[in-house]
């Protein structure tokens, strides 16, 4: 896999990007963890985004849905500036965004069924549009017959299906996943890529770091690297 160059097309807002990021620099106190990068991600498109540990990969993820602000630059999440967002409309607009992380983050005290509803019962939706968004977001992600079971009843591959359900379950148009196979074996790996690429030929706009460079190699979507701070285009 050969770096061939900067990713350096200089943006410009329409609606076709689901992401646009402007001249970022993120820097945190004794830290410079990215440096005046640019990059488009087109509605509908599936990105990988790779880069050895601590370059960067989880920041840029976190600029996008309000974790962490830019130092200088713009981050534009489906039109709206994130760093501008507050309270309600910054709530809706991560309402918009699914995540994934590499560590699940589910409940263990709660079943399968409880993990991926509690969002959409948090944002107010009525038991019968929650029973009716379960049972199909389940089955996508093959956890159908675990509904009533606990977390720590599950493998790490299953967890992780959960926590994709999870995120997945309102029908969000953005899916980001932080290293979302980073705990699972090949075989699980390639299955969990495989719901991200289902989703994404649904009409979702995939967003996945990983350092998992022979997963991303197996797959023909875009890659970006982080390296050093900057971001460069990938040839797969
Ligand atoms: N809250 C923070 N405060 C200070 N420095 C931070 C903070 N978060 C991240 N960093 C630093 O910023 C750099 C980028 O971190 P980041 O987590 O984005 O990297 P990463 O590529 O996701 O790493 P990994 O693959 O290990 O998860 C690292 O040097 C990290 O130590």
């Amino acid at each position: 896999m050969a770096v061939l160059d900067r990713e350096q097309d200089i943006p410009t807002l329409n609606a076709v990007n689901m992401v646009q990021l402007h001249n970022v620099t993120k820097a945190y106190v004794n830290q410079l963890a990215l440096s005046d990068i640019n990059l488009e991600v087109k509605k509908g498109e599936f990105l990988f985004v790779t880069g050895a540990s601590g370059s960067g990969k989880s920041t840029l993820l976190k600029m996008l849905y309000g974790e962490e602000l830019p130092t200088q630059g713009e981050v534009t999440v489906d039109e709206c500036n994130v760093a501008q967002m507050r309270g309600d409309a910054l709530s809706l607009l991560r309402r918009r965004i699914g995540i994934v992380f590499q560590d699940y983050k589910l409940i263990q005290q709660r079943t399968v069924a409880e993990n991926v509803t509690v969002v959409l019962e948090a944002q107010g939706y009525t038991r019968k549009e929650i029973l009716r968004r379960l049972e199909p977001t389940l089955k996508l992600v093959g956890l159908r017959d675990k509904a009533n079971c606990f977390p720590g009843q599950l493998s790490g591959g299953e967890q992780q299906r959960v926590g994709i359900a999870r995120a997945i379950v309102s029908t969000p148009p953005l899916i980001l996943a932080d290293e979302p196979t980073g705990n699972l074996d090949p075989d699980n790996s390639w299955q969990i890529i495989q719901i991200f690429r289902k989703l994404n030929a649904f009409g979702a706009t995939v967003i996945i770091t990983t350092h998992d460079e022979q997963l991303v190699r197996r797959c023909n979507h875009r890659v970006v690297q982080v390296c050093n701070g900057k971001l460069l285009t990938k040839n797969i």
